[in-house]
Parts: C-alpha cells; structure tokens; sequence
C-alpha cells in the first residue's frame, strides 16, 4: 500500500524516513551489539529447550565381512560368492575402503535418509525383503544363469551376519509370469511386511518374442491414463543384467544387448527411478560371467546397504535416472508440433480457385507420386482456418512437408507410445478394451450400448493433426496441431492396408500372453469396426470419403468422430455407421478453456456443426460425446448443454467422466484428479440433463449404462421401440443398405436398428456383460457384493 493509502502526505513520509537514517547513523554500534546479544540468549535458550536432532550417521556397510565364509555357486565356478565378489578390491590394495572407491560405481555414497515407506504401518512383524529374478530365454543359456545366480544370490545373502531379512529369492520365466501380477503394482503381500526387489535378466532378441509383449506392457503400463506414471515405485529397488552376442551385433548401435536396455528404462520409469544399480551387459561368449560377476558384487553391496538402512539411499552413481538411457524427453517441444496461422511465410498463399479444384490437384499430386504418396515437387495447402472458405489453394515455393516424418521427435514420442505411423500423417493403435476382451475381462462401452466387439475393433486415424488442443486430451501432447493441412497427402489406399496391417501385427503379438481365449484370437483376426477416433481429426484429412468407402467394402463399421471444428468437411461427409462429435462445453467461454482451439472462429464453427447434424439427424446416426471435467463443464452446465442437445437434436448423447492421464500435458493445462468426476456425480449430472430436456419438450431417456467407464447414453424416444430402448446396431443391414443405396443412399438410423439393449447394459445394472469376467487393475477377479 502507497503512502496515500494510509493517509499521510508525502512531505510527512519524507521526514520520517531523514529522522529514521538520522538515528542508525548516529546509534548503529550499540543498536549492532544488542541484536548480536539477544540472538546469542536466543539461540543458548533452543539448544537447552529444543530434544536433541538425531544425527545421520553412514551405516558401516562393511562390518563384520571379514567373518564371511566362502561360498560356491552350484557349479562350483560359474558365479562368484559374496566373499569372492567382494574381496577383489581388497586383494589389489589392501584398503578395502580405498580399492572399492577405485573399483568404480559400486559403492553407495552420501547420506542415508530413511522414509517411512508406505502402508509400512499398516503390516506387522519384521520387514522381509523378497528378491524376485526374472529372466527371459529362447536357446536356454539364460534360464540356468538365472538359477545359478539365484543360488549364488541366496548363498551370499545368509552369510549376511543379518541374513534373517532377505527371503529366499524366487525366480520367474516372463514367459509364464502374469504381467499383471508384477509390473503393475508390486504384488500384494496379504498382510505380511514384504519389500520386494526386481532382478531382470534378459537376452536380446531381435526377432518377435516374449521380450516383445514384455516391454509393450511396461510401455503401455506407463503410459496408461488411468494408472500413476510410475506405480512400482512401492517396490525397493531393481536391476538389470542383458545378455547379447557381439558376434552378430558388435556394438550397442548395432543392437547388442538392446533390449535390456530398453527394459532398463521403462523400469526407471515405472519404479520411479529406483535403479538399484547400473544396467549391466555382457556376452555370454567372452566376457559374459566376468562382466556379471561385477554386477553381482555391486549388486550385494546394494542390497546390504537396502537391509541395513531399509532404502537405496542416493544410489550408486548412474542409477536412477531414467533419462540416461532414454532419449524420450529430448523433444524440447514435448512433441507437439504447432502449426499455428500466420507461421507460413509471407507470400505463400495464392487466390483461391475453388474447392474442386483443389482436390483435383490433390488428385494429380497424388497419381504423380504413385500411390506411395511421396513428396511432390509443389506443396498443397488446404487452409481450414476460416470456415467458409475451405480448401484455400496456395503454391509455396517451399517442397512440401511430411506431417510426421520418421524419427522427428514426433514420430519417435508416437511411436513409443505404442502408435504405430502409417505412411507420413496416420496412425493405428491397439486399445486396452481390445486386449482385454481378447482376455475375456471385458469390452470397452460400445459393446454394450451398441453391439460392436472390442477385440474386432481397430483404432485409428487417418490425420494425426488436430485443431483442438484438449486440456484432457491423453495423448500426451506428442500430436502435431493446426489449422492447415499443409502436409503430403498420403493415398487412402496405402493408409487402409498400413493401419490394417500394423492392426494384425499387433494382435499377433498377444498370441500366448496369459489368459487370451483362443476363439477371441482367432475372431480378432477379422477386423470388424473402426474406430477413428485415436488420436487428431480424421474429417481433416482430404480423402476421407474415399478411406470410409474402403472400410465398408470390407463390412467394416466406422464410428467417426469429430471435433465440431470443421463444418464443411462435416457437411460433404458420406454415410459413416454412426457420427459423433465432441461437445465438450456448454458455451463459448468454457469451450475455449477446455478445447483451446485454434480457430478464431471456433464458437461459430462448432454451432454450424450443430446444425449440420440436427439436418443431419434422418440420414445418419449422431451422437453428441460430452466429456465431463470437474471445475471446467460439469457445474451449472446441463441447461446450456440441454440448449445445445436442442439444437442438434442427436439420436444420442453419451456422458463420459474424464479420465485423468497425469501427464505433464494435463497439469499444464492445471488438471488434476479432483477435475475427474466420481460415477455417481455423472449420474447425478445425467439426471439433470434429462430433466432439462423433458422441460424443453425433448424426448430423451437415459438408456444404458458403462459404470466401469463412466459412461452414460441417453437415447432419443425415436430408439425406444415399444418400452424398450434399441441402441444396438444390426450391421449387417447397414452394409446392404450401404451396397443396396451407395455412400449418400437416402436411408435413416431407425433402418439399421438393432436388437433390444441387453438387460445387463440398461439403465441401473452396470453395463458389464455377465459372460465376461471382472478384474481389478492387476487382472484379480472382481468379486461382486450384492
Ligand atoms: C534369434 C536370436 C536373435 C538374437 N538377437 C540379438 C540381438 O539383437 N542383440 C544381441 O545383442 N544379441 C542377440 N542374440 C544373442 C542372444 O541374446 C544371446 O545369445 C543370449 O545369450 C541368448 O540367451 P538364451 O539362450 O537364454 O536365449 C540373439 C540370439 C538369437 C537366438
Ligand atoms: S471402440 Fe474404442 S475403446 Fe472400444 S474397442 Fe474400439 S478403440 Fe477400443
């Protein structure tokens, strides 16, 4: 507050700051000692008062070694024991203390700061520490080491002066391990208080094998939405040791021992950075036991150092840090790739000649390149900033670009996602409902409000780039966005048999992962729905049409949806099985919190969108998709919401709670998970949706539920047949119709009409099909309480 504010003039302020300097100058000694004076009786009267601060003393990791009896590994050579690992150093100089510093990073230095470790209450009796040896093998060298080491671990272990702590180490093929049982969270331990410690050792293969599917579900457990970054941070600490041949592949470059490495990594991220020690590798050939035998004594030195001080402390140097072996975060844009307007050069845009035109010359580019949809020599530039006024044709000097060219830090963040990138601009990706209803533990929401299978389900898109960039948009960021396509177009052709193809592949990886039902596999072999929603806007890709047309050759059914940002390419659309779009708020100001378009014009352009599907209505399947967020579009939003219902007037409206992705992209954008709403305040919000409807003179109920997504469909009276809601779709009619009357046949949504809803998926009963069973995060059987 300024002088004013207190109501004093300035020449009074002015006096009393010349008294105050009139005063230090002429008593500054004495007014120096006496603060020096008091903080002294200050500080004499804590030291007396305060309870002593206990002191942080290193631990004496050494002690008592000397009393360690030599052991030997089962084959009498192949491993070293404890004594033999650890008296290397000493040999060579005499000073333990001193030889083991020289030994390299072994050692665990710093201060020991013990944390309470959670849930540590909540269990009783003394602390066990569980070793847990996973081991991958083909020709068989790695499973005998790994019970060697075992052994050899065990061995050195109890002649730990308190070798009560660790349990027998246990050893498991992750060939048969149930990935869900280990590397989501640590196991449970029913009561019991075990700390568990993971040893990985792991050959590489550079051909499909279990190592495959073993680092997918590492990649995917991280990357999972729904899951903590980094939920086997409970566990103690862990370490990788890799087998390769230098024979065949020289140098890490080349591929020697890469999988470990990669292992290695996404562990770090898993455990939260707790390399317990630094990766090791060797070649099972050469210097493969010696190189292990190193591993193994720093390896004991940590887990000493574990037991005594009940953590791994500041760690070996190197361990820890996830990032040294990781060049994800190099992408200094977080992988999003911006393509604002007005970033082109001055110059670059031409008059427009029309829009026909333009795709012609889309057409011409394409034939030109073949239908490898190389670069052509001129770029195409299809602005869709201002709608309205599509297809703006410009000629850059400048060759075009690829919209995802290999190894930009685009392509690499995607792909390490688990996206596979088809040709330069589409992706495909394996979903989570499909792998688990490959599993028989249930299909994602569309089986149960409309009938499609989830492990028949490929998701996909045909433009990575979006005009939105969605504060719970969970794809990390990584995609490019813009308003232009100003990219090579790539040819439907070359995009269908890509997406369909990486689709198969990774399918063919889950053959053999614990729990796949045979016939599901052998049915996922034909794709039978798309869903092209993965990730961008697929309507902004130019040759839609064209890719739809494709998919429903094949009996493929397409669920499309779009971001109600490009009313244009929405009204030239053809048939599509059903057609959704993203209503993601109520009204102008919220929309552009949560969605933070690009457009300028994003509010007219999402409100002519509506109208296109309320014109719509008759002649294709609309769905209006609302995303709840807390604190952004839930609270006294359902009246605008119902006004928005009233204008599109959609076949259907499904609510869906947030799901929270606790990434760096979402806490930017300030979201955290109190902005994801609990079941039963989506149900509470759907109730106040219908209401506002009814009042409205809408004919709307509410009718199926997905509790286990958060998901809820309320349904236009036109799919109520009788008293009972019809929201499953007969597919196979929606093919002859299509075959009988083309891609803009006059057909309706009631003409594809399916069965009756299931009663297990209406209104009240949970939409989980009974068939399937429940499982946890960690893939345990629900038990259901009634
Ligand atoms: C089919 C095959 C592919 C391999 N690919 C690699 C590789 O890419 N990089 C590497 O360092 N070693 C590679 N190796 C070598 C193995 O990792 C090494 O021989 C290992 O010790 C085999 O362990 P196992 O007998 O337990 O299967 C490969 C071996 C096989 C049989
Ligand atoms: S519809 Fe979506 S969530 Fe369901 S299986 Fe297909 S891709 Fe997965």
């Amino acid at each position: 507050m300024d002088s004013e504010g207190w109501g004093f003039s300035p020449s009074i302020m002015a006096r009393v700051a010349e008294y105050a300097m009139e005063l230090w100058h002429e008593h500054r000694i004495p007014i120096i000692l006496s603060t020096l004076f008091v903080l002294g009786v200050l500080r004499i009267y804590l030291h007396y008062t305060e309870e002593p601060q206990r002191l942080l003393v290193l631990p004496k990791l050494y002690e008592g070694k000397s009393q360690d009896k030599e052991k030997v590994a089962e084959d009498g050579k192949s491993f070293p024991t404890e004594k033999e690992s650890l008296k290397q150093p000493t040999e060579s100089s005499g000073d333990e203390k001193s030889a083991k510093r020289k030994a390299g990073p072994r050692r665990i230095k710093g201060d020991i700061t013990k944390k309470a470790r959670a849930g540590a209450e909540a269990t009783k009796g003394p602390r066990k520490i569980q070793t847990l040896v996973f081991y991958t093998c083909l020709t068989g060298s790695t499973e005998k080491i790994a019970k060697q080491f075992a052994q050899s671990l065990e061995d050195s272990l109890k002649a730990k002066e308190t070798s009560s702590t660790y349990l027998t180490p246990k050893i498991l093929d992750l060939a048969e391990a149930d990935y869900d049982e280990y590397f989501i969270t640590p196991p449970k331990t029913d009561g019991e208080s075990i700390d568990y410690f993971y040893l990985l050792l792991l050959p590489s293969y550079n051909i499909d094998s279990i190592n495959d599917n073993f680092l997918e579900h590492l990649r995917e457990t991280h990357h999972d939405f729904r899951i903590d970054t980094s939920p086997l941070s409970p566990i103690l600490g862990y370490s990788v040791f890799g087998f390769g041949d230098r024979e065949g592949w020289p140098t890490e470059e080349e591929g020697f021992c890469f999988q470990a490495k990669e292992v290695d990594k996404w562990m770090a991220k898993l455990s939260g950075r707790k390399r317990a020690y630094p990766l090791g590798m060797g070649d099972w050939k050469t210097d493969g036991k010696e190189r292990m035998a190193e591993w193994q004594t720093g390896l004991l030195d940590v887990l000493q150092h574990v037991e005594e001080t009940g953590g791994l402390g500041e760690g070996v140097p190197g361990s820890g840090n996830p990032i040294e072996s990781d060049d994800e975060e190099i992408d200094d844009d977080d992988g999003e790739v911006v393509f604002e307007e007005g970033t082109e050069s001055k110059g670059t845009k031409q008059k427009s000649s029309g829009s026909l035109e333009d795709v012609e010359d889309i057409g011409r580019i394409m034939a030109a390149n073949g239908s490898t949809g190389k670069k052509s020599s001129a770029p195409i530039a299809i602005d869709f900033t201002t709608e309205g006024k599509t297809n703006k044709k410009t000629t850059a000097a400048a060759a075009v670009k690829e919209m995802v060219p290999k190894n930009s830090p685009t392509y690499n963040s995607l792909t390490k996602q688990g996206y596979s990138i088809v040709g330069s601009h589409s992706g495909v990706k394996i979903c989570r409902w499909t792998k688990s209803a490959l599993r028989g533990r249930g299909s994602c929401y569309k089986y149960s409000f409309y009938g499609i299978n989830s492990h028949q389900c490929m998701e996909t898109t045909p433009s990575l780039s979006c005009s939105n960039k969605c504060v719970f948009c969970w794809r990390h960021g990584t995609n490019p966005v813009g308003t232009t396509w100003r990219w090579v177009v790539d040819p439907p052709d070359l995009i269908f048999n890509g997406v369909k193809e990486n689709h198969y592949k990774k399918i063919k990886m889950m053959r053999g992962v614990p729990g796949v039902r045979a016939e599901r596999f052998s049915e996922a072999m034909r794709i039978r729905h798309c869903a092209l929603s993965l990730v961008g806007e697929p309507i902004f890709y130019p040759y839609i049409n064209e890719f739809l047309a494709m998919l429903h050759k094949e009996r493929i059914s397409s669920f499309l949806v779009c971001n109600a940002q490009h009313p244009d390419q929405l009204a030239a659309l053809t048939h599509v099985t059903q057609l959704y779009v993203s209503i993601d708020a109520s009204n102008k100001e919220s929309l552009r919190r949560i969605d933070r378009p690009l457009h300028r014009d994003f509010w007219e352009r999402f409100q002519k969108c509506l109208d296109i599907l309320r014109e719509r209505r008759f002649r294709q399947r609309t769905v209006f998709r609302l995303t709840l967020v807390k604190g952004f579009n839930v609270e006294d939003e359902a009246e605008g919401y119902a006004d928005l219902v009233e204008r599109g007037l959609p076949c259907f409206v499904e609510i869906k709670g947030v799901t929270y992705c606790g990434t760096s992209t979402s806490s930017s954008a300030g979201l955290t998970m109190s902005n994801v709403p609990f079941y039963p305040e989506v149900c509470d919000f759907v109730l106040a949706l219908e209401k506002a409807l009814l009042k409205r003179g809408l004919k709307y109920g509410i009718a199926a539920e997905h509790a286990h997504s958060c998901c809820i469909l309320l349904a236009s009276d036109r799919f109520n047949v009788n008293g009972k809601w019809h929201t499953i779709i007969d597919y196979d009619k929606f093919f002859n119709l299509l075959e009988e009357k083309g891609p803009d046949g006059d057909f309706t949504p009631e003409d594809y009409m399916g069965p009756e809803t299931p009663e297990w998926a209406t209104w009240g009963n949970g939409g989980f099909d009974p068939r399937d069973q429940r499982v946890d995060r960690k893939g345990k059987p629900i038990v259901e309480v009634s």
